[in-house]
């Protein structure tokens, strides 16, 4: 198996890569989930049957290119996401800064699933509780489970994958044997619509943390190929599979809710399968988001924060955005997702691929297995920095197009333009110096 907390600061040796299996399973583990089943559930709502499946494909394909593209850069140089940005335009403080945008995504998500979570809850007491009062038990729960680092959640981890799986097979099974496909795309959407362009863009911002985690996979790759398979097993499990059966089964029973679907379809069995995901993916939310926050206030200060205290207040504060009603938003909260990654993943596949302005330090220092050292290495990458929020402001505001697309495009272009500009203008006192 491979460990993700391994290698933090070093390459992953040759003689450590691992087999296409053990790298595909953890990969594919980040997108077969709850949360790809409701995101499918409100595109099956709020959209045709073509319409939908359209803005799974085109979402696919645009994270299929930047996930592969990044994945290989982490295989080629066997480290991480966070350490890739570093040479690939944001500098040391720059990657911190990432670090600290996955963190506040990853608080988000811990609203959003705590919410689900609370909605089961207060579903299986029949409603005694309230969701206010369910979701503010249960993350308070969590959050101390979290912060004392209680093992018990690790059991959840072990069950919750397999369950899930075999309850959206059974679910798929019971909801859809009886329909069949003309008549489901006869059926009119319930929900508000959404359109093709939206829909592709909360499609790359369910995906896009998990394209940003892929080298930190994908450093333990044998080749091009696995990286290939990967990235190409994910997408069919999570959008294709997972994804796709949840808009069949939505526009089947005529609602968006996961819960109402897995309670209707499968009873109890169904909440306790809700429950055990949403705890799983919590557990990884809440510490991962903490602990970037500690290595980032570290990073950019010099400031150790305690990670039980760090964990608390990021516990409070994502419980209380499930309070306010994150889950309401979830397809705003996509969106956002779907505009602020893709320019940081943009430019550095610019970067790398393109510009591969620490190419050359960085073959020299693989050929001896290390690491760029300090003096090889940008504080602060600031044209990458002002690029990405550039284009997610494109992606934010622009009426027309694909705001996705909008928001890769501008900040890779951008950031491209800057720096040949800049490059044009500093070779004429190179070769003076020289
Ligand atoms: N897609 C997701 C990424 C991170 N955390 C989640 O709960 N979901």
């Amino acid at each position: 198996m491979i460990k993700i907390e391994d290698y933090p600061l070093s390459r992953v040796p040759q003689d450590k890569r691992v087999s296409f299996l053990s790298v595909a399973i953890v990969h594919m583990g980040m997108l077969t989930a709850l949360d790809q089943f409701m995101l499918g559930a409100v595109l099956g709502n709020s959209m045709s049957l073509t319409d939908a499946f359209t803005a799974i494909l085109i979402g696919s394909v645009i994270f299929g290119v930047v996930t592969y593209g990044l994945g290989l850069a982490g295989m080629r140089e066997g480290i991480s996401g966070s350490l890739l940005a570093r040479w690939c335009g944001f500098g040391r403080l720059g990657s911190v800064m990432i670090g600290v945008v996955v963190a506040v995504s990853l608080l988000g998500w811990f609203g959003i699933q705590n919410a689900i979570f609370a909605k089961s809850l207060d579903f299986a007491l029949g409603h005694k509780l309230g969701f206010g009062w369910a979701a503010a038990l249960s993350g308070s729960f969590l959050t101390i489970l979290v912060a004392f680092g209680f093992k018990a959640l690790r059991i959840a981890a072990r069950i919750a994958v397999p369950m899930f799986i075999l309850l959206v097979a059974y679910i798929s099974f019971h909801v859809l044997s009886g329909h069949n496909l003309p008549e489901i795309m006869q059926l009119a959407p319930h929900g508000e619509p959404l359109s093709i362009s939206a829909g592709i863009t909360i499609v790359v911002g369910g995906a896009i943390v998990a394209s940003l985690m892929t080298p930190d996979l994908t450093r333990y790759s044998k080749n091009k190929k696995h990286v290939l398979g990967v990235t190409i097993a994910t997408i069919v499990a999570g959008e294709f599979i997972i994804n796709g059966l949840a808009i069949l089964i939505a526009k089947t029973l005529g609602t968006a809710d996961v819960v109402t679907i897995m309670a209707q379809a499968a009873g109890g069995a169904g909440l306790l399968v809700v429950v055990f995901s949403t705890l799983r993916v919590n557990d990884l939310n809440l510490y991962s988001s903490s602990l970037g926050i500690v290595n980032a206030v570290e990073g950019l200060t010099g400031k150790k924060l305690k990670y039980i205290s760090t964990t608390l207040v990021i516990g409070v504060l994502g419980t209380t955005l499930s309070v306010l009603g994150i889950l309401d938003r979830f397809v705003d909260f996509l969106t956002v997702l779907g505009v602020v990654f893709p320019p940081i993943i943009g430019i550095m596949l610019v970067d790398y691929f393109i510009l591969r302005s620490h190419r050359h330090i960085l073959d020299k220092t693989r050929a001896a297995g290390k690491l760029p050292d300090d003096s090889q290495t940008p504080v602060i990458g600031w044209a990458a920095i002002i690029a990405s929020i550039v284009g997610s402001v494109v992606g934010l505001v622009t009426e027309w197009g694909i705001p996705t697309i909008n928001s890769l495009l501008a900040a890779s272009l951008i950031y491209w333009l800057f720096k040949v500009a800049v490059n044009r203008n500093q070779k004429p006192v190179e070769t003076e110096a020289a």
